[in-house]
């Protein structure tokens, strides 16, 4: 059981030709900044997860994907102080355009097992076992 408000936020892992993952460093201001995350955010009214995924990626990123370009891995559900978070993680290997880091402090391509070496939000820690696991 739980009181606590559920928030749905969706997320992606692009993935490059080297198997690289995009992680995106969140800005000063915003909760949780500093830490390395996969871009992403919370549903609008009307959206479904995956046009709000390619919204975010447009918004974050300045890059265009589209749904056939999206398979869902796995997802995160964690409890923080004040919500529940469930997020799935979708895989994205095709989009156009290069990332840029448009509400991000930064942006870095790293290897799957170098995931652990950038501090990330605890809900996304079983998300880099699966994608060792994928790539
Ligand atoms: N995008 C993203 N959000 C995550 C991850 N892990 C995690 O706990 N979160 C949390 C942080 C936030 O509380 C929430 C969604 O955050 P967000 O800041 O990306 O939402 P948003 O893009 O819609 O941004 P905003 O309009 O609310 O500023 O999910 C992750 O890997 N990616
Ligand atoms: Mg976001």
């Amino acid at each position: 059981m739980t009181d606590k408000p559920l928030l749905l936020v969706v997320a992606c892992a692009l993935v490059d030709p080297d198997r690289r993952v995009l992680i995106a460093q969140r800005p000063e201001g915003k909760h949780m900044a500093g830490l390395w995350e996969f871009p992403g955010g919370k549903l609008e009214p009307g959206e479904t997860p995956e046009d709000a995924l390619i919204r975010e990626l447009r918004e974050e990123l300045a890059i265009e994907t589209k749904q056939a370009c999206l398979a869902p891995l796995s997802f995160a559900s964690h409890s923080y102080e004040k919500l529940h978070l469930l997020m799935p993680l979708y895989v994205c290997r095709k989009w156009q355009g290069q990332p840029q880091a448009i509400e991000h402090a930064a942006l870095k391509w790293v290897r799957p097992q170098a995931l652990r070496d950038y501090p990330m939000p605890p809900a996304d820690e079983p998300l880099i076992a699966a994608l060792c696991d994928l790539l």
